[in-house]
């Protein structure tokens, strides 16, 4: 019996860290909930996502950032913190007098409660068709102790006053209608919720929402410090205190300290969330903020509309990219470059049957594989669908097995090798990849399978060929052929070319001795010039050899194939 010896403890401080408090919640709801529905989204890449920038955006970068949004399809969008910087501040005046904001899009405009900073976001808003000011101060008992030095009377004050001096500001510059209000308790996850809630409350009944009225009530993991349930719970927790539920939007606000901001995000959606705010490709402060990319994407792949546009992923993450200054990691979820992509063998295999399966559902319905339910091994959804093709769905290295170098063989070439010589030849590819190790391009396999079954020439090279046959005869076949580089003139007969063929090589001096074991054949193209390839199984001498011939005739494709197996034969 073989036993696995103990682990040991860690050497690291892990005692100095106390474990976070789950709120009890016996009846909560949220575990068997579903989602089925997409969240009300709010992109803050152009605020949370930017002040976390090694280099925060020019104002070129920001308006594409806002563009690639609008473009997307998001309605809300945060588009900075306007009493930070005059690049905040011109950024928000350039939206707004340039024309830029569509009708259906919401801005919003991130503020701390300070009066003076509040009168500075509202002066950037004048003349905006639709915005929402958010406001913000820290609720939890460390902001409490260490930066504001305050008592809870003083830090619920901060939040009143503040809503107080956004109402006052919107009196004063802006048209009443058309400006909405969002307040964050800042650290929500590590605040006491009943203080969470009574601070809420106190800034709802400020705002005074009603019918047509709401309030945004944005909730954060600032940090996040506990497992997606307790979020989950949180959320749960304070939706049912709330005494005017149905004028209040619950806001999400997650970010991803611990790695599981999606998670926290999905379970506090089914917690009976209504909105989401996050970055595309989970930018922002630290980990960064939830990833509306990976959000929208697991909505996608349950059925569920996203209610943004994903179909050109790369576009998306292009954009991204020269807006950030940083790069989307090659593992990211639905739009990094390797997520689609299989070395290994054992995942190639099924990903190729899967698809093929796929085509023939598709032929035997009539319907292109669009149209069909998605199912394939290895892939939850379809790279067709974000704009990626299959060409890069199965790559060559030392992992890989017969079924990958068979997809690009017939993707690319749409040589339909015989399982055998699949075999065959993914051992060639293997013996390169593992003497030379890294990946091989598309373009080496086929250079590596041209030299070995299409290009050799010696000891033979067909020449011409011409075949007769009467009824009840055999075929009788003239050739000729390069041997070791002279050309040669062959009879054969036989049943059929193939064997004609055999039977004059065999006489040849070099005794040969081929024996044909197996043969397949397939059309390489449609129409009159169409190609056809043959792949022949040869027992030349007491090794087995495949051969392949390519050749708009299907007579000389075999000859060329038989060729092909005994010119590797003679090495
Ligand atoms: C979780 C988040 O992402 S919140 C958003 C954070 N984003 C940003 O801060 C980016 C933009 N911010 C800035 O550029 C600057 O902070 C400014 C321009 C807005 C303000 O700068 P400054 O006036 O220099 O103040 P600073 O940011 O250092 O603020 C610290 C002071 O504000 C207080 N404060 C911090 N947050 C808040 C708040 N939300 N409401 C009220 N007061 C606040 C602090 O207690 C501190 O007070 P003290 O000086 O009396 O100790
Ligand atoms: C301003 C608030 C919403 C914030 O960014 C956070 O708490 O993470
Ligand atoms: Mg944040």
């Amino acid at each position: 019996m073989t036993t696995i010896p103990p682990q040991q403890p860690s050497p690291m401080p892990f005692g100095r860290y106390r474990p976070f408090a789950p709120i009890d919640l016996p009846d909560r709801t949220w575990p068997s909930k579903t989602i089925t529905a997409a969240p009300r989204w709010l992109s803050t890449d152009l605020r949370d996502g930017n002040q976390a920038l090694i280099d925060p955006m020019s104002p070129a970068r920001k308006m594409a950032m806002f563009e690639l949004l609008v473009k997307m399809g998001y309605k809300e969008i945060e588009v900075g913190f306007p009493s930070a910087s005059e690049t905040d501040f011109s950024f928000v005046r350039q939206l707004i007098e340039g024309d830029h904001i569509p009708d259906d899009v919401t801005i919003s405009v991130l503020t701390q409660a300070r009066e003076d900073l509040i009168e500075r976001s509202v002066q950037s808003l004048v003349g905006v068709p639709r915005a929402n000011i958010h406001l913000y101060n820290a609720l939890a008992p460390l902001f409490r102790r260490v930066v504001f030095r305050a008592s809870k009377d003083e830090i619920k004050d901060i939040a009143v006053r503040g809503t107080q001096a956004v109402l006052k500001g919107i009196e004063s510059y802006l048209d009443t209608t058309v400006i909405g209000y969002e307040y964050s308790p800042e650290i929500f996850t590590s605040t006491e919720l009943p203080f969470s809630v009574e601070v809420c409350e106190a800034v709802t009944d400020v705002w005074q929402p009603e019918d047509g009225r709401e309030i945004i009530l944005n909730l954060p993991a600032t940090v996040e410090v506990a497992t997606p349930n307790v979020y989950a719970d949180q959320i749960e927790w304070f939706g049912r205190q709330l005494t005017r539920r149905e004028n209040t939007v619950i806001s999400l606000h997650p970010h991803n300290d611990r790695g599981t901001a999606v998670a926290a995000t999905e379970l506090a959606m089914m917690a009976g969330a209504d909105r989401v705010e996050g970055c595309l490709f989970g930018h922002g402060e630290r980990t960064g903020n939830v990833d509306l990319v990976t959000l929208a994407m697991n909505l996608f792949s349950q059925g569920v509309d996203p209610q943004v546009d994903l179909s050109d992923i790369d576009e998306v993450r292009r954009t991204v990219e020269y807006c950030t200054n940083l790069p989307v990691h090659p593992r990211h979820p639905y739009a990094g470059d390797l997520v689609y992509t299989a070395f290994s063998g054992s995942h190639q295999d099924a990903i190729k049957k899967g698809l093929e399966d796929l085509e023939r559902q598709a032929a035997e319905q009539g319907v292109p594989v669009g149209q069909l339910p998605w199912e394939a091994p290895y892939l939850p959804i379809d790279p067709h669908d974000v704009g990626r093709t299959y060409e890069a769905v199965i790559r060559v290295n030392s992992q890989s097995g017969k079924g990958g170098v068979a997809y690009i063989l017939k993707a690319e070439h749409k040589l339909d090798l015989p399982r055998r010589a699949q075999i065959e030849f993914s051992r060639v590819v293997q013996e390169r990849t593992d003497a030379e190790g890294g990946e091989m391009t598309p373009d080496e396999i086929w250079s590596v399978f041209r030299a070995e079954y299409l290009d050799r020439e010696v000891p033979l090279k067909l020449n011409s060929v011409h075949t007769s046959s009467a009824a009840g005869e055999k075929d009788a076949l003239d050739v000729n052929v390069y041997v070791d580089g002279e050309l040669t003139s062959l009879h054969g007969e036989g049943n059929g070319p193939l064997s004609a063929f055999v039977g004059a090589i065999n006489g040849l001096p070099h005794e040969l001795d081929v024996r044909v074991l197996d043969y397949a054949e397939h059309a390489l193209s449609a129409g009159g010039d169409a190609l056809a390839a043959a792949y022949v199984e040869c027992l030349v001498r007491d090794s087995v050899y495949w051969g392949v011939g390519v050749d708009a005739n299907i007579v000389t494709a075999s000859l060329k194939a038989v060729i092909s197996a005994v010119n590797r034969a003679a090495g």
